[in-house]
């Protein structure tokens, strides 16, 4: 039954739904891992894009008159606004608190999160000067990381923890405008014009997202995905040329680092069988294909985790409940399937919808 297959032994040992078998304790051996590997599991497991902070009233509280940037930097703040997910939506992952940009603002480059807009880059890379004068991200400014990885892997239990980093290309479209852009074309125009800046822009990038997925691995990470959200503006050509071989090098950088690896991006349709190529054991899909056309795309040797509109999550219950259906349904046709959305959590969910969702893909698939 395609990924959301029961594990083989549970019904003989009498475990009843709902239940996970008693072994499974550990966060590597968790459903979120093993359908990331392809392995069987006992239900589907969910997460949601951006599940920590966004529409939950407990975060805006805690985060109330603490700068994003600062907050991501505070230890005791990351633990606990990354267990609020956890606590209330019963998600079978946590995903640290933190964001893309954190790697350049700790390596020293002016970078503000400004409120409603995001990062925002005071001296925007322009020309190859800029990208020699970029600095290193140097892993000895990371401890606040790992106090808040090791803090949350104790809490979390069996509760697996998703590390993340930006790709090379989605960090060069806010060094490049400055700032969030739709188009992507000063990206666009300086990947073109300047080639060999570029090669050395997304090496540099590809250098310091491979530093951050380490230090939070090494502090006791699960699971690692790569986002790169704006990859989906590129032609195949392209991004199998200028961007595909740097975010490879990010995935390589893990070296035999034993946690399954997530590559995701928006509108990646038409690169669906380029981006597992990256070194990815999950392929993150939006809404746009369907999993099981995204399972054909992708090919036999990746798992799949999508794709819920989040839209639809502001829609009535019944929407809710058939979109739901239909995805679980379609996420058989891959070897493994994790449930999240096909982008991050818009601001005004409910939060009950996300709860909602979960205990629906849980009852759905639960063997
Ligand atoms: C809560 C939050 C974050 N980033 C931003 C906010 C809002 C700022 C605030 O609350 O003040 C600004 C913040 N940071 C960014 C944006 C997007 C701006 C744009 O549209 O270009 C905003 C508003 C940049 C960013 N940041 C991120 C991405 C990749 C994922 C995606 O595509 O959504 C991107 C593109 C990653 C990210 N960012 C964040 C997480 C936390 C963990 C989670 O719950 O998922 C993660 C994984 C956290």
């Amino acid at each position: 039954m395609g990924g959301s297959v029961v594990v083989g032994d549970a019904a003989s040992q009498g475990q009843g739904p709902g239940q996970l078998p008693a072994e499974r304790t550990a966060p590597g051996d968790s459903d979120l891992v093993r359908a990331a590997r392809g392995l069987p599991v006992a239900r589907t497991p969910v997460w949601f894009m951006r599940q920590a902070g966004r529409s939950l009233p407990e975060y805006r509280a805690l985060r109330a008159g603490t700068a994003m940037l600062a907050a991501c930097q505070d230890p005791d703040l990351v633990t606990e606004i990354t267990l609020q997910p956890v606590r209330r939506h019963g998600v079978d992952a946590a995903i640290l608190f933190s964001d893309i940009v954190l790697p350049l603002v700790v390596a020293g480059v002016d970078v503000e999160i400004k409120p409603g807009v995001g990062p925002v880059i005071a001296e925007p890379v322009r020309s190859v000067a800029d990208v020699d004068a970029l600095p290193p991200l140097e892993p000895d400014r990371l401890a606040f990381l790992e106090t808040a990885v090791r803090q949350l892997v104790s809490e979390l239990g069996p509760t697996p923890l998703i590390g993340f980093a930006g790709a090379p290309f989605t960090l060069a479209t806010y060094l490049i405008e400055g700032g969030p852009s739709k188009e992507h074309a000063r990206t666009k125009a300086f990947m073109y014009a300047e080639p060999a800046a570029w090669a050395r822009l997304l090496e540099h990038l590809s250098v310091s997202a491979a530093v951050f997925l380490r230090a939070q691995v090494d502090a006791g990470a699960s699971a690692v995905q790569l986002f790169d959200s704006w990859a989906g503006v590129l032609s195949a050509a392209d991004y199998a040329e200028r961007v595909l071989p740097y975010s490879r090098a990010v995935f390589d950088g893990l070296g035999d680092r034993d946690v399954p690896r997530t590559h995701f991006g928006v509108g990646t349709g038409e690169l669906l069988a380029l981006i597992g190529d990256a070194g990815a054991d999950m392929v993150g899909v939006d809404w746009r294909v369907p999993l099981d056309e995204a399972a054909r795309r992708v090919g036999p040797g990746y798992s799949l985790q999508g794709n819920l509109d989040p839209a639809v999550l502001l829609a009535d219950r019944e929407t809710i409940d058939r979109e739901v259906r239909r995805i679980v349904q379609q996420g058989r046709a891959a070897r493994g399937h994790v449930f999240n959305l096909g982008h991050g959590v818009l601001p005004d969910t409910d939060p009950g919808a996300l709860t909602h969702v979960v205990e629906l893909v849980h009852e759905l698939t639960t063997r």
